[in-house]
């Protein structure tokens, strides 16, 4: 039985999440025969090294030992141990100019590195994500920043609060003002968004009626590809086709903008894609939106206005439209964007439980027994060397 070990995260600023919560161990431990649990110390985990030990977890720095390490972000290449096998989000499967210097210390090193963000289900669904939690946090701070430019209620910042149960305490009481919000995307992000809403009593209502009707209610509607794209040729939708050849088609969301007084952006998106409206589109004197959650998060990207990352603890920037500038977020003469790249970091807990869950149901059985066909798809390198569906990265990883 193999010896499972989680890092300590090195990147800098250290992650505070966890592939495995205590509980999980816990619960591995008890069910897999022979298993074994090491814990590197780490001071900046959301969960204590106490918890660990508590759970029956050996926290000890030694980890050499151990067949499988089970990390977040990216290893550091100092340390990366020899011949080891790996599960952390290496952010090189698109020659991420960043982390070629790490692809080649696990080249160097004969590392087998089986990356989560190629986790994929048969049908191409990732199967581990974080998404989940983002949008609960993406929707929390979109309706916050909508509470300081109106006044009209107040919302704290979600990482003050212990968790998510302790966080949706306080919507207990919170009467949103009558307004319109479009959530866009069909994933994991959107899931959560969807959960903010139905939390903070926000109905739901079809596009037809959105675009049609006023409400004394807040209401959003929920955007998916069907609703946001058609093939320029053909009139349609159809979800495969728009993923293989998404410059054949044209984005419909523009008739919302003059609807809309919240966008909650959670869509995939990518350079060839159309984007939701651009630039131009919001200098029309009918152009309502006045805050963006971009929880999709690409600068210049499907939201034209996105013009970089934010942080946590000060996640909001406005916009200056005609400047297409950055400003003061709040004022009569900017629309505020929220944008930050690690949102799930401020539910570290709940996050990590969320993550570890799909990781024991979907992979870890799988990888305890030795391999299965989503994990070999997932390998990007065995035993420092190029997988042959990664062979692509040949010269991004040659030493
Ligand atoms: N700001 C943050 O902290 C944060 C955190 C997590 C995710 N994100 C971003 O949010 C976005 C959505 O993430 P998610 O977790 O919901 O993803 P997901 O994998 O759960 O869902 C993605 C959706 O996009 C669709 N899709 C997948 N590949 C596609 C393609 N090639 N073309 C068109 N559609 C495609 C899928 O059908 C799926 O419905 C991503 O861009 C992700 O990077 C941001």
């Amino acid at each position: 039985m193999p010896l499972i070990g989680l890092i300590k995260e090195g990147k800098v600023p250290a992650d505070n999440r966890v592939a495995l919560t205590p509980d999980q161990c816990k619960w591995l431990i008890k069910h897999i025969p022979g298993l074994h649990i090491i814990a590197e110390p780490a001071p900046n985990r959301c969960f204590s090294d106490d918890e660990y030990a508590a759970a029956g977890v050996t926290v000890s720095g030694d980890i050499s030992a151990c067949d499988l390490l089970l990390g977040i972000k990216e290893v550091p290449a100092t340390q990366l141990l020899t011949g080891k096998k790996y599960l952390f989000f290496s952010h090189t499967r698109k020659k991420q100019e960043a982390n070629r210097a790490l692809m080649q210390a696990m080249v160097r090193k004969n590392i087998t590195l089986i990356d989560y963000e190629c986790l994929e289900h048969d049908d191409g669904q990732r199967i581990i994500g974080f998404g989940f939690f983002a949008g609960i946090v993406g929707a929390h701070n979109g309706i916050m920043a909508y509470g300081k430019r109106t006044g009209l209620f107040n919302l704290d910042f979600v990482f003050r609060h212990h968790d998510y149960r302790e966080l949706i305490h306080t919507y207990f009481g919170l009467k949103l003002p009558n307004i319109k919000i479009a959530v866009t995307g069909s994933g994991r992000v959107a899931n959560g968004i969807v959960e903010i809403m139905n939390l903070m009593d926000v109905q739901e209502v079809e596009p037809g009626e959105y675009l049609q009707r006023n409400f004394n209610y807040p209401v959003y509607v929920h955007l998916k590809g069907q609703d946001l794209y058609i093939h320029r040729q053909t009139g349609t939708y159809q979800r495969d086709d728009f993923h293989a050849n998404p410059a054949a088609y044209d984005c419909l969301f523009k008739q919302y903008c003059t609807h809309t007084d919240i966008l909650m952006n959670g869509i995939y998106w990518d350079t060839s894609m159309p984007r939701l409206f651009e630039w131009e589109d919001m200098r029309a004197p009918d152009f309502r939106i006045k805050t963006i959650a971009d929880i999709t998060d690409d600068k210049g990207g499907s939201i034209p206005c996105n013009l970089g990352d934010a942080i946590i603890g000060d996640p909001v920037y406005g916009v200056n439209v005609q400047q297409r500038m950055k400003a003061a977020p709040y004022g009569d003469d900017v629309i505020d964007v929220m944008a930050v790249g690690n949102l799930p970091n401020e539910l570290p807990r709940d996050a990590s439980r969320y993550f570890g869950e799909q990781l024991m149901k979907y992979i870890l059985p799988d990888l305890l027994q030795g391999s299965s066909a989503v994990i070999d798809r997932a390998t990007i390198l065995s035993g420092g060397k190029l997988t042959p569906q990664f062979e692509y990265l040949a010269d991004y990883a040659a030493v």
